[in-house]
């Protein structure tokens, strides 16, 4: 079979001039190459540059070069005070990983140059972005299981006008790259003719710090892995330990730690409020993300808000058989295992009424322990508040389990008889 390389072709000159060359010397190597242009349906040029990609493909096909043209219109819209540029790169990558997939490419390239690149850096700087995003764009980063390679990030601009020139390719302008209302077109426009003016060597410059930015970035990432190998424990973070860390590491380690937990880098301004607030005792939280962060005894955990389980919740259970068994409402799921020994036997799991703690319950921890109230029990088992959410179960007016205790002792069964352990497992809630 023969080898398929993906190229982003938005119409305009690079992605185009991109396209055109990749086809050319995957005529020579026994390769295949498809064109994949996203429509956004934003504007009304959009169906026309389709079009030309489409037609150009055609063309360059008949001439014996091994291209196809794939193409998608996004259907979706932005959300009402989504940013219109984001919504449109995030549904363009997806849509392009999705139909390099399909089209069985493993590698997909993309037209930036080195002038995007020292723009990109420079935007970066006048937003006093940090080390990550003076990084600007890497030439080579694997995602959604594909390559996505910039094989021209280090090539300047000029050399890709000259090849358009060359090869005659008549690619499409897209009209937005020239409004102002967008930060990269009003330096595109306005700053970038007067810097190369007074400072020539600019764009070699800027890509260069960007590759410096890189590196240093890559390192920041092994020193934070190396601190949180001393200070995570589990999905939590050691307080303690992190805050024997000197200062500029200890930022760094806690930047690291909340990417991890959400997957996206977190504001400046929550750094700096945890960087003066996360030391101290006694139980704290922080909202963040959609959840919260919680100190509890000495951790930092992250984990679903309290508040915002959702309000229908499911008033019975039937466990019949060990599983997970959904409650939605109730932000979770219990989990039922079968045990020989220490659990509830089959016949109180039949009928279970899920209830919220009203407040005067009493739960037993152990055969020879008294049944106490459950604010004594949560509070002598170490159990935050976050982490009393979930259904109380119970069977015929007896409180069988309770998240984060556990399973009442007076109906624990006796060894040999068919029995279940249950636990509570809170969505998403990341815990050590
Ligand atoms: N509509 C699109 N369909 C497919 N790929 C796209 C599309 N828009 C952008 N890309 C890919 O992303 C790269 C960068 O996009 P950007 O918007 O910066 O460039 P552009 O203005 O579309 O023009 P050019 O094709 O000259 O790079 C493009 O080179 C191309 O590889």
């Amino acid at each position: 079979m023969r080898g398929i390389v993906a190229v982003a072709c938005s119409g305009g000159r690079d992605s185009l001039a991109l396209l055109h060359a990749t086809a050319t010397a995957a005529r020579g190597q026994g390769l295949d190459v498809v064109a994949l242009h996203i429509h956004h349906g934003l504007l009304p040029e959009a169906d026309a540059w389709f079009d030309h990609v489409e037609s150009m493909c055609r063309r360059w096909a008949a001439e014996g070069l091994p291209v196809r043209f794939i193409g998608h219109r996004l259907t979706a819209r932005p959300r009402r005070g989504e940013s219109v540029e984001a919504w449109a790169r995030d549904a363009r990558y997806a849509a392009l990983a999705t139909m390099a997939r399909e089209a069985g490419a493993g590698l997909v390239l993309l037209g930036h140059h080195r002038r995007d690149q020292a723009e990109t850096f420079l935007l970066q700087a006048l937003r006093g972005g940090g080390v990550a995003g003076l990084s600007a764009m890497p030439s080579r980063i694997e995602r959604d299981g594909l390559v996505w390679q910039r094989p021209w990030l280090d090539v300047p601009r000029a050399h890709i006008e000259q090849y358009v020139r060359q090869c005659g390719l008549d690619s499409v302008d897209d009209p937005s790259n020239t409004d102002p209302r967008f930060a990269r077109n009003r330096l595109r426009e306005a700053v970038w003719p007067v810097l190369v003016e007074a400072f020539p060597d600019a764009e070699v410059a800027l890509a260069a710090s960007a590759r410096w930015a890189q590196q240093a970035a890559q390192v920041l990432d092994e020193v934070a892995a190396a601190d949180l190998a001393t200070c995570a424990v589990g999905e939590r973070l050691d307080i303690a330990a992190w805050s024997r860390l000197g200062e500029a590491r200890r930022i760094n380690a806690l930047r690291a730690w909340l990417r991890e937990r959400r997957g996206e880098p977190a504001t400046a301004a929550l750094v700096e409020r945890l960087r003066t607030e996360l030391i101290g005792t006694g139980p704290a939280c922080w909202a963040w993300a959609g959840g919260e962060l919680r100190r509890y005894r000495g951790r930092l955990s992250f984990g679903q808000a309290v508040a915002a389980v959702a309000p229908s919740r499911e008033p019975t259970l039937a466990i019949r058989r060990a599983g997970r068994y959904r409650l939605p409402g109730w932000g979770g799921a219990v989990h039922a295992t079968r045990v020989d020994e220490g659990g509830v036997p089959l016949a109180w799991l039949a009928h279970l009424d899920l209830r919220e703690r009203q407040g005067g319950e009493q739960f037993q921890a152990g055969f020879s322990r008294p049944a106490r109230s459950l604010k004594k029990q949560y509070q002598a088992a170490g159990v935050p508040e976050w982490d009393r959410g979930g259904p109380l179960l119970f069977s015929g007016g007896q409180l069988v389990f309770v998240p984060g205790l556990g399973i009442d002792a007076r109906v624990v069964g006796l060894p040999g008889q068919a029995q279940m352990m249950l636990a509570w497992e809170a969505a998403n809630v990341t815990e050590g």
